[in-house]
């Protein structure tokens, strides 16, 4: 593609030397990865300055930059107000406007937005759709997986694997959409067509100034929603009635609003005649009056939410019920969601990725009501996140289990005895436990675990890595456990 045709992407721009007729053979944004023919986004980032790696780019074969400043290099530079929104829209540009092809749903929200793109991913497989999804486990092009690096990846990365999507006859893809991903812009340019929001608690607080910073920067997807030229699909929010923030978000789109909840007797799509149980969760769909009684192997009153939230979007896509039904009923779940672990033992062992203090108490509270002998919790918090949920988590861990045994999670840059002294400052309760060794932890709880019993080990998930430092070590809650069960028994 000639520059020229990228440029009309930029917005507001000037130039250092003539770039119109510059052949740009691909998009780069980290130097390591230039390839002959590239145009080089220097990104100012959080580590680093992406401008500091301009040379090493021209040096692979980078024929023009885009830049935030002047610099003195041997190649034309464009300088852009935002190199990240710049990238962003020129990805666009250079994918052909992939998303524009696709039917796009972007799950937001601060618990659940895996497991709801999981659960419309099963839905549409079973309406013979080939699919796409991009989140926190992995991507997924039809029947093929590919490893990502964020929940909601880069820009460039977005648009290049959407246009493989669509030139894979792939017509339908779900994405998470995280807070940081909105507020970096790296969804500029995406179109959705249907955005569904799950609800809102603490977490991000250290990227967020506050709970309405990170409001706002959910809200953008509501707020964007059909501003794109995509006119083949219909454009609809699906809102969680629930939460408190459910108005804020209705008021921020200029799109058809279909609600879903437990609790509003105003939501368009209902829950009743909930039973939860050690089995999984029995209930009834209620939409426009119509009725459908549902079966599932999906655990406690949050898994109800995230089935509304599927079935609502689900719906307006004109998916017909009894196979939102039967894909439902269907589900395993999600891997690291509310999984248990099964190496014959007399007890229950559930690895589950709840790192947040609203999914803590969600999950143990779903443990407490079926246990009945004693629950563990085997939890840590994430170093170089949020550290004021770490009392919090804490508190519930104390407040809901038996025996708290507080962990590393992955520390990354921070010390972990100071994460844990972090949980347990102001706790006045004895019965908890600190194993700074995850492994130890983790075999510990089993140890003493007895039958009917629960141990619930939480916040790494699907997660088959531990960040120490610098260095990731590989490590899988659910392997560590079946290890311990193993052992115990020999
Ligand atoms: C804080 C944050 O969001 N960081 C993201 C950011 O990294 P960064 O700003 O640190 O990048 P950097 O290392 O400073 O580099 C700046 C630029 O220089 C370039 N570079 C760097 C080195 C070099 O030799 N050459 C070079 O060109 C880099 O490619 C980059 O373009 O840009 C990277 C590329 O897009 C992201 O992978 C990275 O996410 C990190 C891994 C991260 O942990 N992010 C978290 C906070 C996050 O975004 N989480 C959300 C929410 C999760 C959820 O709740 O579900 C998510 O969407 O994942
Ligand atoms: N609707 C919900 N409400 C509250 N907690 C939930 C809900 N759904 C899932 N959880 C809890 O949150 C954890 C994470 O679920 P999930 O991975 O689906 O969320 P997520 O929003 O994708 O998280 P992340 O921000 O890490 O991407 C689960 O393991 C469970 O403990
Ligand atoms: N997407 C979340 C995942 C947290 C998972 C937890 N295991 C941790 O490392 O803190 C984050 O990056 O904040
Ligand atoms: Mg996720």
């Amino acid at each position: 593609m000639i520059l020229r045709e990228l440029a009309d992407a930029f917005g507001k721009f000037t130039k250092q030397r003539n770039t119109d007729d510059i052949e740009v053979k691909g998009l780069e944004i980290d130097s390591r990865s230039v390839k002959p023919g590239d145009l080089f986004f220097c990104i100012s980032g959080f580590t680093v300055d992406g401008h500091l790696f301009a040379e090493d780019a021209i040096n692979s074969g980078a024929v023009a930059i885009v830049a935030e400043k002047e610099l003195d290099v041997s190649v034309p530079v464009i300088v852009v107000r935002s190199t990240t929104k710049a990238l962003a829209l020129a990805a666009n540009v250079f994918y052909d406007n992939p998303t524009s092809k696709l039917q796009l749903f972007g799950v937001t929200g601060t618990n659940g937005k895996t497991t709801v793109t999981y659960l419309l991913n099963e839905i549409f497989n079973h309406y013979q759709k080939k699919t796409g999804l991009i989140g926190t486990i992995q991507m997924k092009i039809g029947e093929k997986t590919f490893d990502v690096k964020n929940t909601t990846p880069d820009a460039l990365f977005l648009q290049k694997n959407f246009r493989k999507m669509v030139d894979n006859q792939v017509n339908v893809a779900f994405m998470e959409v995280s807070s940081h991903a909105l507020d970096l812009g790296r969804t500029h340019g995406c179109e959705f067509d249907i955005a569904i929001f799950t609800n809102l608690s603490q977490d991000h607080l250290d990227y967020h100034k506050n709970m309405e910073d990170y409001l706002h920067a959910k809200s953008l997807l509501f707020s964007q929603l059909g501003s794109g030229i995509n006119r083949e699909y219909p454009k609809f929010a699906v809102i969680n009635e629930d939460d408190p923030v459910s108005q804020y978000l209705i008021k921020s789109t200029a799109q058809q609003v279909v609600t879903y909840g437990i609790n509003s007797k105003k939501a368009n799509v209902t829950a009743t005649d909930i039973i939860l149980d050690a089995n999984g969760s029995r209930f009834t769909i209620n939409v426009n009056g119509d009725k459908w009684h549902v079966a599932s192997k999906l655990m406690g009153r949050f898994s109800i939410y995230n089935m509304l939230a599927a079935t609502t979007a689900a719906f307006c896509a004109g998916v017909p019920i009894n196979v939102i039904k039967s894909a439902l009923e269907k589900t395993e779940g999600v891997r690291g969601r509310f999984e248990p672990v099964d190496g014959g033992q007399p007890f229950g062992v559930i690895v589950d990725y709840a790192h947040t203090p609203d999914s803590l108490e969600n999950v143990l509270t779903t443990v407490r009501s079926f246990v009945k002998g004693k629950v563990y919790v085997v939890v840590g918090c994430g170093g170089d996140r949020d550290r004021t949920k770490r009392p919090l988590m804490a508190k519930i861990a104390v407040d809901q289990a038996d025996l708290a045994i507080f962990t590393s999670d992955n520390p990354r840059s921070e010390d972990p005895n100071q994460i844990i002294n972090d949980m347990v400052e102001g706790i006045d309760k004895e019965n908890y436990q600190v194993i700074l060794n995850r492994k130890e932890a983790i075999t510990k709880s089993i140890q003493l675990a007895k039958n009917e019993d629960v141990v619930l080990i939480a916040g790494k998930g699907h997660e088959t890595y531990q960040i120490i430092g610098e260095d990731t070590f590989e490590f899988d809650d659910k392997q560590v456990a079946l290890e311990a069960i193993q052992a115990r028994k020999n």
